[in-house]
């Protein structure tokens, strides 16, 4: 049996961590958030000291890495045993984590532990290239999308609300940076994949966004 899956591609803050959480819950399907695998090399890559140009040593690292997830209220990460999920949201990880998911070596050696979380009874797997280049052959494919301005003034309450001292100027510099540097790299990089719907939810609600999402899968 062909296990089906729903990919939610887009840029940073569109909602793709949030929609594709509640509609997995819905669906009672499995859950990839594909980003927090980036994110715990990042991780990984700063406490051990690597330079995030030093390839070889980058690469070798994401080959080595043990990650395990615990899908409760929230997603728990552990990185060779260690809880990492404190430090798995901020900036300062998300900017890291886009410099060395832009490395085509890296991708590679990340590529079947993304495809492993494909069980039954389904998928809901969110990133940057679920749709285009992880899982081409979904049956369902959603490009999130939303003004930067809306998704950076998003990613500001957010850090606000977790206790994390945040500067909005500065995250929508960053989060333009993000964007210019996902779109435009070589390996995978962010675009709408092929046989995918476009939703800009910059003026919908998170419940409007997951019932437009549900409807496709319907
Ligand atoms: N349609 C929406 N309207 C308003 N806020 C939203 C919407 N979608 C998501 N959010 C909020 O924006 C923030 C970023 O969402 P998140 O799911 O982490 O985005 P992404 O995974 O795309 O980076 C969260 O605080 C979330 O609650
Ligand atoms: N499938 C994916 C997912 C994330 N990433 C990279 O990892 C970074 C962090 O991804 P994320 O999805 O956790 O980030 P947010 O969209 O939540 O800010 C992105 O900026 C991408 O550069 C990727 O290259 N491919």
């Amino acid at each position: 049996m062909i296990i089906p899956v729903l990919t939610i591609d887009g840029p940073s803050g569109a909602g793709k961590g949030t929609v594709s959480r509640a509609v997995a819950k819905l669906l009672d399907w499995n859950y990839l958030d594909s980003g927090s695998i980036y994110r715990s090399l990042a991780i990984a890559v700063l406490q051990v000291g690597i330079a995030l140009d030093d390839l070889p040593a980058i690469t070798q690292l994401a080959k080595e890495m043990q990650l395990g997830f615990e899908c409760g209220e929230s997603l728990l990460v552990r990185l060779n045993g260690v809880d990492i999920t404190a430090q798995l949201g901020t900036e300062t990880t998300g900017n890291a984590a886009s410099i060395v998911a832009a490395y085509p070596e890296v991708r590679a050696v990340l590529l079947q532990k993304q495809k492993d979380f494909r069980k039954a009874p389904g998928l809901v797997a969110d990133g940057r290239d679920m749709g285009s280049v992880v899982f081409p052959d979904a049956p369902f494919k959603v490009y999130l999308t939303a003004s930067a301005e809306e998704r950076a003034s998003r990613r500001y309450k957010q850090l606000i609300e977790k206790g994390i001292d945040a500067n909005l100027a500065q995250i929508t510099r960053e989060i333009e940076e993000r964007d210019r540097r996902d779109s435009g790299r070589a390996a995978a990089p962010l675009t709408v994949p092929e046989g995918a719907i476009t939703i800009d939810s910059s003026s919908l609600s998170i419940q409007q966004v997951i019932d437009a999402v549900m409807d496709l899968v319907r």
